[in-house]
């Protein structure tokens, strides 16, 4: 008999249970106590619901309260030694203070970096390591989790990030690399896998999701040695789960490694699956991820069944495992809590939930044949082709403008001549001020939102109610003496669900949250058609923003990639031709901006990075039309409107041609948790525009003071050219409440005033070093 495996379930609960006592207890609203009460009810009715979907093997420990790979750190004790003054205190203070930073009871503490997961939208603590970083087996959690389900009559699979991929997605503070320290690692996974099996655990799904990167001889031999030091020390059945990229040439290593299960993507990797199926397994379990676990298409069942078919007939049925691409966790919950989705377009989805079902579905057809189950397949193809017929998706005016888009529409005159235009037209001073575009959305705010969709609050009532939150945001921003102001996006739910909702061939959900960080969460919307702009969708409110004041708005608008890359896309055209169809859309938006006297328009790439496929051979494909794309939405304007846009955890080495290429005449980037390590790429590529490197962390409640703001500042007068350099936070301010941002943003203002007096005495004397560049390049 095949089985069925998931590899890890959305942690938040249907009605976002997690994300809201999470945030409880940081307010102080609950306690210790309350909070992990929640938590434990929360997994608990979460295998209950995967026991009743018929999963074989569930798994545990994929719960976190915050992220996986902070409770790896916690686990293997990698406690960054600025928190060894909270290590003697509550597990769980400090736990949440390597993710947050803390800046209580005369502790002043920033947080640990935070990247994305992958390409996912999903960001997760990155572990701090130093030569002489020490382990201890610190938390039992995935001990303590693995007994709980079994008090409930569940024996589940535990999930662990395996020591390998845990080292090489930390960070080194010094010159060594993090997979020196795999020796002194290993010691910790073989006790925690002595308790496990102890405990009575057959399995553990160890994650090696560092084997879809391309990889050094060094990286695939740590992974060998790790994997050879588990089986020699250990009598737990290790699972080695790999995902989101096919494992090409790491396949031939990944076959001979000493496990008793591997699972391949093959959503993702579909690629391997030749390979795969030409290889003796020698016993080996084979786990079938076929089950996207990052979109939210129905699957196509007998695509399905004829790859589960042909492993059973290879490796017999006892050998085979058929399980979702990756972990749910990027995945929405459940699609019945979708009721008022339209129901043609419901009819081509499954959630969490209904992936489960599919599961099971394909492992009993499986094992007892197809007859008994004519009634689900032939509804699962009649689904399939109602989806491709249906003329909803099509929409020929789309098709034959995308294909009209000439080289002519990708290009501005160079930068070198706008930028001295832009500067008549705004006489902003050196340094200019800005930030980011959102301000706090605070509970009324949302309240208020909710309110009005929910028919409780009239139209014109929840305008007026915006246009207030805008003026004062206004107001206040005037008083502060930023110079650039925003609107403050206070009418938005989300950056991109926002353009979603205003876009056709877009669908969106009531419910379907997604995890993007502790407890912050996003409810990708769904692209199943073409795009198209009905209407323009920000110009009110910025017009609205730039009426009450002299000083310039920005326009603010989400981007094609990023939109592209935090939606659900369709599977039936390749993602390039969506994003240029979205790029035409937001094209239009800018010009509309730009027609209704908005002079400064910022086009938001925040996901430009994480969409850089996997392996190196598949950067340029990507980077080429991804650029275009970005291009196309925003060469459409005179030379005097300056185009900002802004990126956020991104890493910049390795794509610098591409975000040059992308022509912004000025770029926001998140750079202050690495103390401008991020601004490096920058510096080394001679980049020719203007810059805007974050200074204030905003992921953290901290206030950095204006000290902390000059340094940072000055670190990056020493690399830039002064007239290249912006001041503004690390990314938006949604997440912050309005005394942090008042007091973070006077800091920076001050210290904007305290560097470009210091510019002018020092320019008085004599020209800045790189000052030319800028002109000339
Ligand atoms: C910039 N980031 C974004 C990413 N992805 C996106 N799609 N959007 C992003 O902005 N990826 C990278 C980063 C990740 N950062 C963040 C930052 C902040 C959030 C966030 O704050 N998420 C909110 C949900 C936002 C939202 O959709 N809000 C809706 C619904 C609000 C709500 O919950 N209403 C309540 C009632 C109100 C109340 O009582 O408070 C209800 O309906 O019950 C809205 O504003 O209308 C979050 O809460 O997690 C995400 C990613
Ligand atoms: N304009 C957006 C960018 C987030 S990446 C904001 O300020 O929230
Ligand atoms: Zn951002």
């Amino acid at each position: 008999m095949i089985q069925t495996a998931n590899l890890g379930f959305p942690r938040m609960g249907l009605d976002r249970e997690l994300k809201k006592a999470t945030e409880r207890y940081w307010k102080g609203k609950i306690s210790r106590e309350d909070l992990l009460l929640q938590a434990s009810e929360l997994r608990s009715r979460h295998w209950q619901l995967q026991k009743e979907a018929g999963i074989d093997m569930i798994p545990s420990n994929d719960f976190s309260l915050y992220d996986h790979v902070l409770d790896t750190v916690a686990m293997v004790g990698a406690i960054p030694d600025r928190f060894h003054s909270l290590a003697e205190g509550d597990k769980l203070e400090l736990y949440f203070a390597m993710a947050r930073g803390s800046q209580k009871d005369g502790v002043d503490v920033v947080a640990m970096e935070m990247t994305k997961w992958f390409d996912t939208n999903y960001h997760y603590i990155v572990p701090e390591f130093k030569k002489t970083t020490a382990f201890s087996l610190s938390s039992l959690k995935v001990v303590e989790e693995f007994k709980e389900a079994l008090s409930l009559g569940i024996k589940t699979r535990p999930v662990l990030l395996s020591p390998a991929s845990f080292l090489m997605l930390g960070k080194a503070y010094d010159d060594h690399a993090p997979l020196d320290l795999l020796e002194k690692l290993l010691p910790i996974y073989k006790s925690v896998l002595d308790m496990l099996a102890d405990a009575g655990a057959e399995w553990v799904q160890l994650d090696e999701p560092c084997l879809g990167l391309d990889l050094e001889p060094e990286e695939i031999d740590a992974i060998t040695r790790a994997q050879q030091y588990l089986a020699a020390h250990s009598s737990i059945k290790i699972m080695l789960t790999s995902y989101f990229a096919p494992l090409k040439e790491n396949l031939c290593q990944v076959f001979s490694l000493p496990v008793a299960g591997l699972h391949f993507d093959l959503i993702r990797g579909y690629e391997d699956w030749k390979s795969v199926i030409d290889t003796p397994f020698h016993g080996k379990v084979v786990s079938l991820g076929l089950i996207d676990g990052r979109n939210i298409w129905r699957a196509d069942l007998e695509d399905v069944l004829s790859i589960v078919q042909q492993a059973v007939q290879k490796f017999g049925p006892e050998k085979v495992v058929v399980a979702p691409s990756c972990s749910m966790l990027h995945c929405p919950m459940d699609l019945d809590s979708e009721p008022e989705l339209d129901h043609e377009i419901r009819s081509w989805l499954a959630f969490a939930k209904q992936k489960l079902a599919e599961l099971s579905l394909v492992a009993a057809i499986a094992n007892h044949g197809r007859e008994q189950y004519a009634g689900a397949l032939s509804e699962f193809a009649r689904i399939g082709e109602s989806r491709k017929s249906s003329t909803r998706i099509h929409d020929l005016k789309v098709k034959q403008r995308a294909n009209a888009v000439q080289q002519l529409d990708y290009h501005r005159i160079p930068f070198r001549e706008r930028v001295v235009l832009q500067e008549e037209s705004l006489s902003l001073p050196l340094l200019p001020t800005t930030s980011i575009g959102s301000f706090p959305q605070t509970s009324s705010i949302r309240q208020m939102r909710a309110r009005y969709k929910k028919g409780e609050l009239s139209r014109e009532r929840y305008e007026e109610f915006l246009a207030e939150e805008t003026k004062q945001a206004i107001r206040w921003q005037e008083s502060a003496g930023i110079d650039v102001l925003v609107h403050g996006e206070f009418e938005r739910n989300d950056m991109v669900e926002y353009f979603g909702e205003q876009l056709n061939g877009f669908a969106f959900t009531k419910n379907g949250w997604v995890q993007s960080y502790g407890s912050r969460c996003v409810k990708p919307p769904i692209i199943y058609g073409d795009v198209s702009r009905p209407h323009s969708m920000t110009v009110r409110w910025s017009s609205y923003a730039q009426g009450l004041t002299v000083k310039p708005v920005k326009g603010m608008l989400t981007g094609p990639v990023t939109i592209l890359q935090w939606s659900f896309v369709r599977n039936d055209q390749e993602r390039k031709e969506t994003c240029k169809q979205i790029a035409l859309a937001i094209r239009d938006e800018v010009k509309d901006l730009e027609n209704n006297h908005i002079q400064v328009i910022q086009i938001d790439e925040p996901a430009f990075r994480e969409g850089l496929p996997l392996r190196k051979a598949e950067h340029k494909d990507y980077l080429d039309w991804a650029s275009q794309c970005f291009r196309l939405s925003s060469s459409g304007v005179k030379s005097t409107t300056q185009i900002h846009t802004h990126m956020c955890y991104s890493e910049f080495n390795d794509i610098m041609d591409a975000i040059a290429s992308l022509d912004a005449d000025v770029i926001s980037i998140e750079t202050s948790r690495s103390a401008m390590e991020l601004l490096d790429a920058f510096v080394s590529f001679q980049y020719p525009n203007q810059i805007g490197p974050g200074v204030y962390d905003i992921h953290s409640p901290r206030i950095p003071s204006q000290a902390e703001m000059t340094k940072l500042l000055s670190k990056a007068l020493e690399y830039l050219d002064h007239r290249q350099v912006w001041v503004n936070p690390d990314c938006g301010l949604k997440t912050r409440n309005w005394d942090e941002v008042k007091a973070a943003l006077t800091n920076m203002v001050s210290s904007a005033r305290e560097l470009r007096q210091a510019l002018s005495s020092q320019a008085k004397g004599q020209p800045l070093k790189q000052a030319e560049r800028v002109q000339t390049h």
